[in-house]
């Protein structure tokens, strides 16, 4: 793993990566990207407008498209929350980069997110918040190099974590 200069973030929505990716952008010198933001700014709509005109599956399209074309070295990348539904697009994040799951317990996420109906999130309009959770663990876990756990732990102490965790690894 020491030849990868990317730290990439995956998890729940809520788990951190966003807040927690800039922190740590800040503490290693690393530059960050928000891959969210990327498709907003290719796309013209924000997330919640795409799942909204065009459906959840439109959002998995444009994240992909993203994601495999994303080309930066030395950055923390912040995914959203379904980036693992591609494995074309992990694929490509792990080429470059230590892929990090931001391992947070599903009432935690809760609590942080509180109506996700308004979050834009990738899923089916059937599908329920625990199990969401449960597909996407299997798959947040499939993909991870590290898993940190960010439960009752500051933004700070989570960034402090992963680049404990890092410096054992590299
Ligand atoms: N360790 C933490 N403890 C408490 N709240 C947190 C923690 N990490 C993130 N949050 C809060 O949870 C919300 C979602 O965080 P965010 O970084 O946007 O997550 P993600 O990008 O994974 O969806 C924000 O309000 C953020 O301040
Ligand atoms: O988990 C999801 O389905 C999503 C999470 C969001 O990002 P965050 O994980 O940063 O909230 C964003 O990519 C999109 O709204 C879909
Ligand atoms: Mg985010």
């Amino acid at each position: 793993m020491a030849d990868k200069s990317n730290i990439v973030l995956i998890g729940m929505p809520g788990s951190g990566k966003s807040t927690v990716g800039v922190l740590l952008a800040k503490a290693s010198g690393k530059g960050f990207v928000d891959t969210d933001l990327l498709i907003q700014s290719s796309t013209g709509c924000t997330l919640q407008q795409i799942v909204n005109t065009r459906g959840y599956e439109a959002l998995r399209d444009e994240e992909e498209r993203v994601l495999s074309s994303l080309a930066v070295s030395d950055h923390v990348i912040a995914t959203g929350g379904s980036a693992v539904y591609s494995h074309r697009a992990m694929e490509h994040l792990g080429k470059d980069g230590v892929i990090v799951f931001l391992d947070v317990s599903l009432a935690s996420i809760r609590q942080r997110i509180g109506d996700y109906s308004l979050r834009g999130i990738s899923k089916r309009p059937d599908q329920t918040l625990d199990e969401l959770f449960g597909e996407r663990l299997a798959l947040y876990q499939q993909y991870a190099d590290l898993t940190v756990d960010g439960n009752g732990r500051t933004q700070q102490q989570v960034c402090d974590a992963i680049l404990a965790r890092l410096s054992q690894v590299q």
